[in-house]
């Protein structure tokens, strides 16, 4: 398989696919969302973080904050960061006001927080978050490349300038969120992105990079015989 110099991290939700994930060394790190944690089920977040800690213990692993303003945020924060040494703290750049949750995010990261910027589209929004970020604190930028490419832009020349932007500061990494297909994982190799988190779809599908495509025509009508077999239907 093609050596890839991104790290790939699990973005999901679901505490028996991330231990599996783990104990078969498939990713880097782990990833997890507010909307991921209602769709796994999950009933207790506390819990559920602890949980997944005692079964990940020593790789990268991202917890959202809930609240909406950064009085709440910031004691969401410390609860979060005390689950263990290698717990990212996510904060999001706004909250849903449109507010900028900047000053609290240098306010974390000046108390050496791990953080986990996330919902960011813009390199305003890299910029200002880059600076706001205590030098040599190790810290993503996680910059959403497929939900721009749900509105029909490219999101490639803003991953490439957030390169630039966030290797500018010792300790800052960007993380490519919203991973769509295993291309993505192959375009932020080549820009020298860090980390790329994606859904199990995608990651199941990294022993594929570097297959003959020469091979896949044959598999692919083994794969309609198959089904053929299978459903009992005939043309003659
Ligand atoms: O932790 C992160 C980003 O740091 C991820 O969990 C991030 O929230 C997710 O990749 C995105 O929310 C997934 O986006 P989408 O596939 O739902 O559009």
């Amino acid at each position: 398989m093609t050596k890839l110099n991104v790290q790939v991290f699990a973005d999901g939700a679901d505490i028996n696919q991330m231990k599996e994930a783990y104990q078969n060394k498939t990713v880097d790190g782990f990833t997890t969302n507010p909307s991921l944690m209602a769709k796994a089920g999950v009933e207790d977040y506390t819990s559920f973080a602890k949980a997944a800690v005692e079964a990940i213990p020593d790789a990268s692993i991202s917890f959202e904050v809930f609240g909406d303003d950064m009085e709440t945020m910031e004691k969401e924060a410390a609860i979060i960061q005390s689950f263990g040494e290698n717990v990212f703290v996510k904060i999001p750049v706004v909250n849903t006001k449109g507010e900028s949750m900047i000053p609290l995010i240098k306010r974390l990261s000046e108390q050496d927080i791990k953080l986990n910027v996330t919902a960011v589209y813009t390199i305003e929004q890299v910029e200002a978050i880059v600076e706001a970020i205590k030098p040599g604190v190790e810290s993503y930028v996680s910059v959403f490349a497929g939900r721009i490419a749900d509105t029909g832009v490219d999101p490639m020349p803003l991953m490439k300038q957030s390169v630039e932007v966030c290797h500018s500061k010792e300790g800052v990494k960007l993380l490519w969120a919203s991973c769509r297909e295993l291309l993505n994982v192959i375009q932020a190799d080549e820009i020298g992105c860090d980390i790329i988190t994606c859904p199990a779809d995608v990651v199941n599908k990294i022993p594929n990079i570097g297959r003959d495509i020469n091979e896949l025509s044959v598999d692919t009508v083994k794969g309609f015989e198959k089904d053929i077999k299978a459903s009992g239907l005939s043309i003659l």
